[in-house]
């Protein structure tokens, strides 16, 4: 079983990232899930040191994760975040058997702080990469060949390619490649912090520079010292905080906000983006002098539809990661790779990762059969296979509608969605199976299996 020292739930998703970032940078292995479903499932699979968790949550709240988590994970202290103004929720999130809480807003120390009383961080640690890579496809052998040989030099790496192709594993790589192995590998998701927080985050900040600096802070450029710094989602940075940041790569020194000192920087730059970023210059969304001074060195990472030698070998490493017990894994079925290696992968990587979660819970004999695979777009499959696709989380355009329409959850995992259905269908397990695609025993089954790791299942 896979040892993390915290496990962040947060709902939403700018301060999940925010919340893992700090703590990634404070020195802890940090795995998030999005709500208190996804929770139990990440410790089911894996072991924490210790749960950060929001209160306020769709499908399955704080409080509910708590109650939880008291029949099974007793021994892990679980710290709820809750909001300004709600001091009774704090204290009955203490009464409910919470180790600790926090009151929104706080600020990155605080938080950092009150991790270090349960977790004792290893910056060294929080770097190892310590999932298999996988590259079995001709095509990105020979990439990771070119890959390497670039990381050797110094120069900015943009890469490319649609979302969850593995642009961050391919930084990763250049990184322990390059000559900057030895020093921090720092990533900022460009997208997910708000524009105005962005700048102080990336070039840091000294003590009342803003109203609520109250204590100075590094930016990650200066967290990356002596290693790789990675800006992630960069076509989303707005155009005047492009300019900032041309004048930083140019001059390789960074003066914090609120401060005229500048601090000289030795820090490897990558780049990454799912945007075709030629387009978003010639539209004059980025900046050229940027877009040449980023694409000195190009990688384009192509879809997992278009590099199938992958798609088995990366469904295998996944399961390996999500894998419970020290059990044999199950093997996909002919059928199943068959379905596996005609279907689109709009969301690559990251797609084939939630279809795996899934056809492990799913499963119930010891192979994973197609009736396991439920992919997120049914439209998607590229060769018409004789078999219509009986499982698929939305058989009509309307009903697609409808599920995502509960939102981030039922991306997440089975589990959630099954609630979910469930609520929606007022309880009735006929008509939940029916939705799913799933027959009413195999939901049958699921639940219990459910119930059986202590979730709660209400209706
Ligand atoms: N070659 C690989 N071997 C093993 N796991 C991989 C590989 N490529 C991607 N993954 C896994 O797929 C998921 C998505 O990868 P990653 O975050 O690198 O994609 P991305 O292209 O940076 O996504 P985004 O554009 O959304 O930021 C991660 O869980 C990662 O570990």
């Amino acid at each position: 079983m896979k040892q993390y020292d915290v496990l962040v739930v947060e709902d939403d998703l700018s301060l999940c990232e925010a919340l893992c970032d700090t703590l990634e940078i404070g020195g802890y292995r940090v795995v998030s899930a999005r709500n208190g479903t996804e929770a139990l499932i990440k410790l089911e699979h894996s072991q924490f040191k210790l749960v950060v968790s929001d209160v306020q949550m769709p499908v399955m709240d704080g409080f509910q994760l708590l109650k939880n988590m008291q029949q099974k994970y007793s021994e892990t202290p679980v710290l709820l975040m809750t909001a300004f103004g709600t001091i009774p929720k704090a204290v009955e999130a203490m009464q409910a058997g919470a180790s600790d809480y926090l009151i929104k807003p706080f600020d990155a120390e605080a938080l950092v702080n009150k991790v270090a009383d349960y977790v004792t961080a290893n910056p060294s640690a929080a770097n190892t990469a310590d999932n298999e890579r996988v590259v079995q496809d001709n095509g990105m052998k020979k990439l990771y060949a070119l890959t390497a040989r670039v990381a050797k030099t110094d120069v900015t790496v943009l890469l490319q390619g649609e979302s969850g192709t593995g642009k961050e594993v391919i930084a990763g790589y250049i990184h322990q490649n390059s000559a900057y192995h030895r020093g921090p590998f720092v990533a900022v998701n460009c997208a997910a912090i708000p524009e105005n927080m962005l700048e102080a985050m990336l070039f840091g900040y000294e003590k009342g520079a803003y109203t609520g600096a109250v204590q100075s802070m590094p930016g990650k450029f200066e967290q990356a010292q002596g290693g790789t710094l990675l800006l992630d989602e960069i076509a989303e940075m707005d155009l005047g905080l492009q300019a900032k940041l041309l004048r930083v790569l140019q001059e390789k020194e960074v003066e914090r906000l609120g401060s005229q000192k500048k601090i000289k920087l030795n820090v490897r730059i990558l780049a990454a983006t799912n945007q075709k970023l030629k387009e978003q210059m010639e539209q004059g969304r980025f900046r050229e002098d940027l877009y040449y001074r980023l694409n000195v060195f190009p990688i384009n990472i192509p879809p997992l539809r278009n590099r199938p030698g992958d798609i088995l070998p990366l469904a295998q490493e996944l399961m390996q990661r999500h894998r419970s017990d020290g059990k044999k894994l199950p093997e996909f079925d002919p059928k199943a790779v068959e379905k596996m290696l005609a279907y689109s992968w709009p969301g690559n990587v990251r797609e084939l990762d939630n279809v795996v979660q899934r056809a492990l819970i799913l499963r119930t004999g010891d192979k994973i059969t197609v009736d396991d695979l439920v992919f997120e777009d049914m439209g998607s499959m590229r060769i018409s296979s004789e078999r219509q696709p009986e499982t698929s989380l939305a058989e009509s355009k309307d009903e697609k509608l409808e599920i995502s329409g509960l939102g981030e959850g039922v991306r997440s995992a089975e589990e959630s969605i099954i609630l979910q259905t469930l609520q929606m269908e007022n309880g009735s397990r006929k008509t939940t199976a029916e939705k799913l695609g799933i027959s009413p025993r195999t939901l049958r089954y699921k639940m219990a299996r459910m119930k059986d790791s202590g979730v709660i299942i209400s209706c």
